[in-house]
């Protein structure tokens, strides 16, 4: 099966492992395959910002450092990571709208110089439901909580969000089509949720309006990883 290309650049994978061989390794398995890769926490810590360089020899990178500080250190942290000019980088919308007001301003800038980053917002973590909520003393929903979330980050700046594709649709109606959503928290039909607790299968997140999906360990702990993506694309494809 033949997939549209369109299709695959809405596939991210997270690569999400503890060096630079196993993490070159991977791109190299899947490159041309996949839309994107993702440079996590795990993999920036242990390689350091010039490792980035190295994977986007492989295709575009998702740098996902979900920065979360006070309004001048995010600032600073994003005006020396975009020289990376990495295709899209995140901050926490929970640190607070002006945080994200002076992290899109430094996005703003970075682009009028020709620079493509664009600035996600990660709402709720796909990892927390209901009862992790509550115990972090929120009575909201996670969904309802999420959709606020994105449009105070819409409001601040910010050009899109991360969410779980169950709540992507409400997103999409309140800030526009636009407004990105990448969707975490994929799992095909069968395969374990693990640490995820807002869970989707791929076919379903592109029906939600998802922009872009990000998998990680269904591709990265899979036997093949290739045929992994492939199975996870053709269901995609099905949406
Ligand atoms: O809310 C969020 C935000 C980011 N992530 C990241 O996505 C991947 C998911 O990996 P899986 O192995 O497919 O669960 C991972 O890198 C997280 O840091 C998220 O899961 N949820």
């Amino acid at each position: 099966m033949t997939i549209d290309p369109s299709v695959a650049a809405k596939l991210v994978v997270a690569l999400d492992v503890p060096s630079a061989g196993e993490a070159l390794d991977l791109a190299a398995k899947l490159k041309g395959r996949v839309g994107m890769f993702k440079v996590g926490l795990e993999l920036f810590c242990a390689e350091g910002p010039a490792f980035v360089r190295e994977v986007q020899k492989a295709g575009p990178v998702f740098l996902d450092l979900k920065l979360h500080d006070i309004p001048n250190t995010v600032a600073r942290a994003l005006e020396a990571l975009l020289p990376l000019d990495p295709s899209l980088l995140t901050i926490h919308t929970q640190g607070g709208p002006a945080m994200m007001e002076a992290a899109a301003e430094a996005v703003r800038a970075h682009r009028q110089r020709g620079g493509r980053t664009r600035l996600l917002g990660v709402t709720i973590l796909t990892s927390l439901g209901p009862e992790a909520l509550a115990r972090l003393g929120s009575t909201a929903e996670p969904g309802d909580l999420a959709l606020h979330l994105a449009r105070l980050a819409k409001d601040c700046g910010c050009d899109g969000v991360v969410c779980s594709a169950r709540e992507a649709a409400a997103v999409r109606a309140a800030c526009g089509e636009a407004f990105h959503r990448l969707t975490p928290g994929i799992r095909p039909g069968g395969v374990a949720a693990q640490d995820q607790a807002r869970v989707v299968t791929p076919a379903q997140a592109l029906r939600e309006g998802a922009t872009w999906l990000v998998v990680g360990r269904p591709i990265t702990q899979a036997p093949d990883p290739a045929a992994a993506a492939d199975a996870i694309l053709r269901d995609m494809a099905t949406a």
